[in-house]
């Protein structure tokens, strides 16, 4: 049964979006819009989390408990609801009520999740590090930003390592449950010095560069295996990185702190245990699928293992009946590792939720797990080139003639930056969104851009022309292509047979400079009506008469042409949408060819 704290009296706070770009206007809360913030950290790095139409709270359920400093937080943004213990139906249930969801270790975050939301959930917040209990394909999938708190538990995982590791060797939990049974065995719990010992601490991240300090300052021999950590790092602190056989062959006790990932799944098992020490002894706090948990009862029967310190378990609770948790040479904790007062009343929490409502406001999100990273300072000098992106691309396929299918884009970015200075990640992602958004109900952002691109067969492939001169600005022009479609436009159709746009930033407003052969020059804001026609005088004035009778206010009017008197391509910038009976009009001026009304 879920018990159920909701606090929706919240100061009526309107969240105000600062230096945010509003791409699109969908409803509320839909991930469409790219925010830019520079939060002043450095070098930490961020990502986009694209969010727009904030105008009501936000819904926020916290369906583990969480530190009262993050619950503050929470609710001066959102409305925050507390249920906890929700059965999975139950939280099924309520997602689709929800535009973020923060879980610590006990909450599977399953597809099914995913797919109640209805397309509402946008952040999972894991409160803590492991996001083994995230299915990270299934919340990229559908666009969902997962963030997690790694940095506030690491002191405290280190810290309970330490502990097992020294209660395990002087046998505290098993002296101190006789003691209180009413025995003294004082001969019975004579325990192992750890002084001297080599101790492998595997996996060289946060957590076990910390267990590996304070081992050397309990005077042991410390070794790591960590296949992705640099040597130096551990060179830094006198531990020694060494292979993973190295490591488990020499060691007089291995404490793990790898995360739980299809490679390291069961890596310790009856093969790997053959290789080690006699007599070795092993800390768990990292994850229980690490260990091939019905191996370690063999090798503890057998004396290959002599002790173990487990806080994780495959399954969470054990059962209580488990022969791991009843041997006499285990020590065991209830997933303690991060339940410190320090970490949890105010760090985790509030690491957790500041990460939360910045996704939410759709700022960058530093501990994002399933995004690709982009600088913050790269994000904001690409500003412009981001806005300009997506209109390119959602100008491109209303170019396309219905039923044609989009499956072959190519983008050439111009740029007399050299090519590892320029991170397109995020127009790429932009160009996906403005080409598939017109013409699916898919909502698409940076999460999920590449996804549903692949999925609908998009084929993106980029280009740069490494342009000589200044690299003052990140780009000079943007162009994409789509080959392989007709075009209700035809003169959008370039020498080379693709639909062709190009465009560039003028004055910081992103410009509308080809379509197909033509060069024209309109900004894109508001919608965009091209024309072809053969040039002659009086045209841009009886268009313009027409658009005016109906009060239709034209932004920009910029006309290309091939020669005078040839055919030209008009491009007129409108604010507003003009009637059919407008377009019709426009369309029934004896010099107009073809015609098309773009919205941006
Ligand atoms: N018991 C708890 O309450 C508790 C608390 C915090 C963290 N944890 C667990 O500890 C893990 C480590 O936390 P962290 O903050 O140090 O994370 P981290 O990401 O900083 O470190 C993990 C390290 O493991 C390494 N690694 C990856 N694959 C490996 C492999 N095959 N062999 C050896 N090393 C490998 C990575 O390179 C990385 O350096 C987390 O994933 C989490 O599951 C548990
Ligand atoms: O991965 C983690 O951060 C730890 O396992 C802590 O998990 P918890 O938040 O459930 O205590």
């Amino acid at each position: 049964m879920a018990t159920s704290t909701t606090s929706l009296n919240v100061p009526s706070l309107n969240p105000k979006l600062s230096s945010s770009l509003s791409i699109s206007s969908t409803p509320q809360f839909s991930v469409s819009s790219l925010n830019f913030r520079t939060h002043g950290r450095g070098t930490r790095r961020f990502i986009v989390l694209a969010t727009a139409g904030l105008d009501a709270k936000p819904t926020v359920l916290v369906a583990e408990k969480l530190g009262a400093a993050g619950l503050d937080l929470l609710k001066e943004f959102a409305n925050v609801d507390c249920s906890y213990n929700l059965s999975p139906e139950e939280l099924n249930t309520k997602i689709s009520l929800c535009d973020a969801l923060i879980v610590r270790s006990g909450t599977k975050v399953s597809r099914e999740v995913f797919e109640s939301s209805g397309g509402r959930l946008k952040v999972v917040g894991r409160a803590g590090v492991g996001i083994d209990n995230v299915d990270l394909a299934a919340a990229t999938e559908h666009g969902c930003l997962v963030v997690n708190a790694p940095t506030a538990n690491t002191v405290a995982a280190a810290e309970h390592g330490i502990a097992l590791l020294a209660a395990m060797a002087r046998n505290v939990a098993q002296a101190d449950a006789s003691v209180k049974a009413g025995k003294w065995l004082r001969n019975k719990y004579v325990g192992v010095s750890l002084v001297g010992k080599t101790l492998a601490v595997m996996g060289f991240g946060k957590v076990g560069t910390e267990v590996a300090r304070r081992a050397k300052g309990l005077g042991m021999h410390v070794i790591a295996h960590d296949p992705y950590a640099p040597a130096d790092r551990a060179r830094a602190i006198g531990v020694e990185l060494v292979t993973f056989d190295e490591a488990i062959a020499t060691a007089d006790f291995i404490s793990l702190h790898m995360p739980l990932t299809p490679t390291t799944s069961k890596m310790l098992n009856d093969e790997t245990f053959g290789k080690m020490k006699k007599g070795v002894r092993i800390v768990n706090v990292a994850r229980g699928g690490v260990i091939d948990e019905e191996a370690l009862v063999r090798a503890l029967d057998s004396g290959i293992v002599a002790q173990a310190a487990l806080d994780v378990f495959r399954k969470e609770p054990p059962s209580p009946e488990s022969k791991l948790v009843q041997h006499e040479n285990v020590i065991v904790t209830p997933h303690l590792g991060a339940s410190t007062v320090e970490a949890q009343v105010e760090g985790v929490a509030i690491e957790i939720a500041e990460a939360v409502v910045g996704a939410l406001k759709g700022e960058l999100a530093a501990t994002a797990v399933n995004a690709p990273m982009v600088p913050a300072e790269v994000l904001s000098e690409l500003k412009p080139y981001v806005i300009l992106a997506e209109k390119l691309g959602r100008l491109a396929v209303q170019l396309v003639t219905g039923g044609s299918g989009v499956k072959s884009v190519k983008v050439t970015y111009a740029s007399a930056r050299a090519p590892d200075d320029l991170d397109t990640r995020v127009l790429r992602a932009m160009i996906t969104k403005g080409i598939i958004e017109p013409i699916s109900s898919v909502f698409v952002n940076l999460v999920n851009a590449d996804f549903t691109a692949k999925q609908r067969g998009v084929r993106i492939t980029e280009e740069r022309i490494v342009l000589d001169g200044s690299p003052e600005a990140p780009l000079e022009s943007i162009q994409v292509q789509i080959a392989n479609v007709e075009s209700k436009f035809a003169s959008a159709i370039s020498d080379t047979g693709e639909i062709r746009v190009e465009g560039r930033v003028k004055d910081g407003v992103p410009h509308l400079t080809r379509v197909g052969s033509f060069e024209v020059d309109v900004s894109l804001e508001g919608s965009i009506i091209l024309c072809r026609q053969v040039d002659q005088p009086g045209m841009i004035g009886k268009v313009g008469s027409i658009l005016g009778q109906e009060n239709v206010n034209v932004s920009f009017m910029s006309v290309g042409r091939i020669a005078p008197r040839k055919q030209a391509v008009m491009a007129i910038g409108v604010d507003d949408q003009p009637s059919k009976q407008s377009l019709q009009r426009i369309g029934e001026i004896p010099a107009i060819e073809e015609f098309v009304f773009l919205k941006l």
